[in-house]
Formats: structure tokens, sequence, C-alpha cells
């Protein structure tokens, strides 16, 4: 069985916990994106096709109220509650379509737990993620999010489904304010979810492109989540290579090729030296773990309720 199409194989719920020790479980480091800043991780099929329609479903079903526009056009939804200004998660119930089925959130949770060897890091915090909030972002084609920081507000390991299209995700380096300013310079610094980081100068070439395909799982962790910036270019249509091209076909060069688990993709990027294909619309949910969450009142209770402890 190929180990990249494990956990989408799994079905229910006593399942999604591996039952053997973490040497017959592919370590994380199997899925690492090589050659960039650590860490990155590419889990190709995470979900079925099934489990993907169900899921755009039941966003779709969502009510209104639960879309927000934001500046360039796409919409979102919050699961799990909201941010205040100071960074505190105002914790409400997630829904059963991610707690229940198809239990997606505790696949994810298992996935990592099973597949990260050492779960604590030197401070003693759990590394595996406790997910508190999912964060719906629907791109129409054309539609992307410029350069940010999720921010210190959550822990640095977040998990990121794609749904209904293929995106590039590129990641952006901060440049350094005292040495002189490279050619590739923005003329304006993008600003940063995070206020703490607004302002700062961020090189214009991206670093990495990401190619995700739909039903993948893509993970950021570590000082490619606390150092650098992610975004999402503003195109109909990608060209994704190997290597660097001298056409002029906007086509960028992935840090992931070997791990998109897609035998038509893989051989026309080895035939041709790239592969094209215009944007659907595509459907994010983002899994991340808010540190700080406001305790007390109806909405936190009914949330422990719905958590395992
Ligand atoms: O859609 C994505 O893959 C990224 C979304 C994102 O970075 C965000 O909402 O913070
Ligand atoms: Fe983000």
């Amino acid at each position: 069985m190929p180990i990249s199409t494990e956990p989408q194989q799994r079905h229910d719920a006593e399942d999604h916990i591996p039952s053997g020790s973490s040497s017959s479980f592919p370590t994380l480091e199997h899925f690492r994106v090589k050659n960039i800043p650590p860490a990155a991780y590419y889990i190709p099929d995470f979900i079925t096709e099934e489990e993907e329609a169900y899921l755009l479903r039941k966003v779709a079903e969502s009510p209104q109220p639960k879309w927000k526009k934001v500046g360039s056009g796409r919409r979102l939804q919050y699961w799990g509650g909201t941010m205040s200004k100071n960074g505190v998660l105002l914790p409400e119930p997630l829904p059963e379509f991610l707690t229940a089925f198809p239990d997606i959130i505790l696949r994810i949770e298992s996935f990592l737990s099973a597949a990260i060897e050492d779960k604590s890091d030197v401070k003693g915090k759990q590394k595996a993620l406790d997910i508190n909030q999912v964060l719906v972002n629907e791109y129409e084609p054309g539609q992307g999010i410029s350069p940010h920081e999720d921010g210190p507000a959550f822990q640095p390991l977040v998990a990121t489904i794609s749904l209904g299209s293929h995106t590039v995700l590129d990641i952006h380096h901060y440049l350094s304010t005292t040495a002189p300013s490279p050619p590739m310079t923005t003329s304006e610094p993008i600003p940063s979810d995070d206020p703490t980081e607004a302002g700062r100068p961020i090189a214009a070439i991206p670093l990495a492109h990401l190619l995700a395909l739909p039903r993948s799982l893509l993970i950021l962790s570590s000082s490619l989540y606390t150092s650098h910036l992610h975004a999402i270019a503003p195109k109909t249509k990608d060209v994704v290579r190997l290597e660097r091209g001298t056409e002029e076909d906007g086509g960028v060069v992935i840090a992931n090729a070997e791990l998109l688990g897609d035998a038509e993709i893989a051989d026309g990027l080895r035939d041709n030296g790239s592969w094209a294909k215009e944007r659907g619309v595509r459907t994010s949910f983002t899994f991340r773990h808010a540190e700080k969450v406001l305790k007390g009142g109806a909405f936190s209770m009914a949330m422990g309720g719905l958590r395992r402890t």
C-alpha cells in the first residue's frame, strides 16, 4: 500500500488512531518538503473525493451570515470561534461536519500525533496539534491572499486541506532592515495580519512555491510559521515547473514536486518540464490551535462538552 494514501483509507474513528508504534507509521519526515526553511509537510489525498464533496456541501449549506467577505473579494468562515483583538479565542462549539463525520479534526490530530516522533518541544510543550479553530477560505479564480503571518496567537503548527481546486502557496521572507535592499524589495511593504510585524519589508520574489492539489493536507510549522510569510497570488491559471524555465509563461518552480502523489502530473512535469491548469473555485480549511482561550461562559462549556479530554 502506498504510504501516502493511508490517511485517506481510514473511515471510522477507531481506525484513525494508528495502533502500531511510531516505527510502523510513516514519520512526518517522510512528507517533508525539502530545500525550504523548516518546516513544511505535504500529504497528498488526505481525504477522499466523497469527503471533499461532503465538506464542500456543508460549507455551502451554512447560514449566509457565517460568511465574511474580505478585501480582495474572497469569502471566509470561522468555526470554533473568532479571535479577540488581543489574540484570545472566543470559543464556540465546532460543527459536527468537523468533529463527527468525517471527523477530520480527529484524523489530523491523530495523524500528527502518530507522525511526530518526539511529541514535546524543548520547553516540554506538546508539538502535536490540539485543534480549536478552523478557518474556511473560498477563492474564486483570480483571488488570492497577500503575504501574511498567522501570528503568535496560534501554535506554530497549522494544517490546511485544499478542496475543489488546486492552488499555489507562496512562501515569502522578510528582508533585513539593516542590510542594503536588493532590487527585489517591494516598494511598499505589505502589511502583515500580525501587528508586531506590520511594515517590515518583504522580498517581492517568493522564496518557494508549493502546489496544493485538491484533498491534500499541507502543514506549516516552526520557523516557516514563525519567521516567514505565506501568500497566494491572485491568478486564474498556474504553470508549475521542476526547474526554472526560459519561457515567459509565468511558471514557478515548485518545491513539493516529489510529494504530489499524482502520476499524471508527475509524468507531465517529467516529460514537458511543466504542468499548467486553470484555477477553479478553491476552498481551504485551515486547522489551528489558538493558545489563549476565553474560559467560562456558555460557549466555552458547550465546546468543552464536545471535545475530548
Ligand atoms: O487558503 C490557504 O491555503 C491559506 C489561508 C491562510 O493563509 C489564512 O487564512 O491565514
Ligand atoms: Fe495564513
